[in-house]
């Protein structure tokens, strides 16, 4: 058996075999699929529901093939390409395109959940490559059916370290010059980001074992391996990457221990190893031919958190699926909201919840967590926005004594290993500093935790709920907010409706005014029609903290008798002034209305107003209202939260 030299892998295949193979399946559309080159629809688009069925067989891969492909549509997303990675069928389970023109990819087809199958759509890349299992361009009229005449298309078969075939990773573009070898250069890069995919797949897949990578250039085996053999624990070849398959390298040796192939017995293999870094020289038997091998010791399995619950595996006792209805109200998007958690719960996927500050985000992930199977373990809710971006690393991460100055004597566990078993909520997700997102997208494809100061991984397993009021796609877009974050939290986003347009207002009001009397006069306390018919009509920028807040100002105001107009505030009847003098509203508010002493606005006439006033003067600048008040940032954001004052920048997301 020979070591390929003469073609390097990778190299494009002659066009002429592409004819061939194009020809071929133009007739099995027409003869055997009886397509209808004419037909005008887009291919099909699988549903939520059934494109689950697809992604979750992936949900790994995906996590090791994003990098490759983020860096190939770096290298061509300014040509106007988007790439895809279907599985075996030929479903789009992962997609990245620039989001301006997302409404033309959908309409192309190039879209998450499209299904490109030769039965379908006759002629076209992934169908290709997934039936030829090579790579291959289809460019424009090799298309079988009319509307996609006008893409271009390069998919590349990407194999699991047993040989069998895995995905499709595909760049395709609407617009395109006419001569097909323009498209060579892409296809190289789908390629190499193809391979990229594959190896980082096979170190996955061996991170416990010895893995040799293997180069005949003593120079590139840093750089450039000609491929990879991972060793079991007794030293023989348990596998080989696709490279070495291709060139038809060591596909017979599988299963035969090292030094039946090379010149080199294990102990040697793992002396370099142990000794890292250096290339050790290998001859393989049956050619001689000498080979360099860099050698990645076996990985150290994780330990689990020493004093961290176990995730509850059978539950104890029923999960309480009430939690989660009583939330939801009689509210149709919300008991949708409802019925879909359930669905997902339990299922390994991230959860990301969207919807305006005081829409209740917090508590629906609270009452996730208790219809879970995990609600007898710990529920650990962290607000990004609230943490100083200094101190955020460690409050998640956690650090090992001494990691840095002030840190405490014994070091602190972090908060997601504090929900180790359990739900962890990210509040404010979008506020999250792009460092902190890069570990936390560590944390969730590895499933371990390494603190501050420490080397050793702490083994994870946490619900992860995100919450954002922002648009995060458009995050994404301005590049502050990492794409594969975004994907990786995308996968159920589950949108909550603002009080405004929730049909079930009047019970929200009734259930406040019977839990929060229960609290203050110890029964639920009661409204005049007049009251009910304010509450009703206004439109709540705060939602329902503001409502909460309402409500329980005006009980407190009322004595425990009904709640009437007179003790709602001015926003609440109109434009009008407020009916109370804001001092009293202040000293009434309860313990969400206490004022700091150091608060010049208490003097001011009108709190609220003068403070929506200021924003208003300086376009909702919050920098700049505090300035022009003479207090700091904090205090303002503190007292806009107290007054339920909502940015209209916050709206409408
Ligand atoms: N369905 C509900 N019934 C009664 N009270 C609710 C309900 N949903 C939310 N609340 C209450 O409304 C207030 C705001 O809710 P929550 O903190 O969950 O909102 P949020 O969307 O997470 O807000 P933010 O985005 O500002 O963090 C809380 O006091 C919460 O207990």
């Amino acid at each position: 058996m020979q070591w390929n030299t003469s073609m390097p892998s990778g190299s494009v295949p002659a066009v002429p075999a592409d004819v061939a193979l194009i020809e071929r399946s133009r007739q099995r559309s027409f003869e055997l699929h009886r397509l209808d080159p004419g037909r005008s629809e887009p291919p099909r688009v699988l549903t939520t529901t059934a494109l689950k069925d697809h992604r979750e067989p992936m949900e790994r891969f995906m996590r090791i093939a994003r990098g490759g492909m983020e860096t190939l549509f770096g290298q061509i997303r300014d040509a106007g390409y988007v790439v895809l990675l279907t599985d075996t069928h030929g479903v789009a389970v992962d997609f990245i395109g620039n989001p301006l023109f997302d409404q033309d990819w959908r309409r192309a087809g190039l879209w998450l959940g499209s299904c490109w199958t030769e039965e379908k759509e006759g002629t076209c890349a992934v169908a290709l490559a997934n039936l030829e299992q090579r790579a291959i361009t289809v460019h424009h009229a090799e298309h079988f059916r009319a509307p996609n005449q006008r893409l271009t298309c390069s998919a590349v078969p990407i194999f699991a370290p047993d040989g069998r075939p895995l995905a499709v990773l595909d760049a395709s573009a609407m617009e395109s010059p006419d001569d097909r070898r323009s498209q060579h250069l892409v296809l190289q890069m789908v390629r190499s980001a193809a391979r990229m995919a594959e190896d980082a797949n096979f170190l996955h897949e061996f991170e416990h074992h010895h893995v040799l990578r293997l180069a005949r250039r003593r120079d590139f085996v840093e750089v450039s391996a000609d491929g990879m053999v991972a060793l079991d624990e007794a030293g023989r070849i348990m596998a080989i990457s696709q490279s070495l398959r291709e060139q038809g390298v060591l596909i017979a040796d599988v299963g035969r221990s090292i030094e039946a192939v090379f010149d080199q017995r294990f102990e040697q293999v793992a002396d370099a190893a142990q000794h890292g870094g250096y290339p050790l020289a290998m001859r393989y038997l049956p050619t001689g031919t000498q080979c360099f091998a860099l050698v990645r010791p076996p990985r150290r399995r994780p330990i689990a958190a020493p004093a961290a619950p176990r995730p509850a595996a059978p539950a104890a006792g029923p999960v309480d699926v009430d939690a989660l209805q009583a939330i939801a109200g009689h509210d149709p998007q919300m008991q949708t909201n409802a019925r879909q958690a359930l669905r997902v719960l339990d299922k390994g996927l991230a959860i990301l919840l969207r919807g305006e500050s005081g829409s209740g985000k917090e508590a629906f992930a609270k009452a996730m967590h208790e219809a879970s199977a995990r609600r007898a373990q710990p529920f650990v809710a962290v607000n990004c926005a609230a943490i100083p971006e200094t101190l955020i690393e460690s409050e998640l991460f956690g650090y090992r004594e001494g990691a840095f100055t002030g840190a405490r004597a014994k070091g602190a566990r972090g908060k997601i290993a504090q929900a180790h078993g359990g739900t962890l909520f990210l509040d404010e997700i979008g506020d999250m500093p792009q460092a902190m997102q890069t570990r936390l997208l560590r944390v969730l494809a590895e499933r371990e935790v390494t603190p501050l100061g420490s080397e050793q991984p702490i083994a994870v397993d946490v619900q992860l709920i995100c919450a954002t009021h922002r648009d995060l796609r458009e995050m994404v877009a301005q590049g502050q907010f990492r794409l594969d974050l975004f994907y990786r939290l995308n996968s159920v986003t589950l949108a909550l409706p603002a009080l405004r347009e929730r049909a079930d207002k009047a019970l929200l009001i009734d259930r406040l005014l019977h839990e929060d009397g229960q609290q203050l006069y110890g029964r639920a306390v009661a409204i005049t029609e007049a009251a009910r018919g304010l509450l009703l009509r206004y439109d709540w920028p705060g939602n329902i903290r503001q409502l909460k807040n309402v409500l329980r100002t005006a009980m407190a105001l009322s004595g425990g008798e009904a709640v009437a107009p007179e003790y709602l505030p001015a926003e609440v009847h109109g434009s009008g002034p407020p009916l109370l003098p804001p001092e009293r509203m202040l000293s009434l508010g309860g313990a969400e209305a206490d004022i700091d002493a150091e608060m010049p606005l208490h003097e001011a006439k009108g709190e609220r107003g003068t403070l929506l006033q200021a924003l208003k003067a300086h376009q909702w600048n919050v920098t700049e209202t505090a300035r022009s008040l003479g207090m700091c940032r904090a205090t303002v954001y503190r007292h806009m939260q107290k007054w339920d004052i909502v940015s209209p920048n916050r709206l409408g997301h």
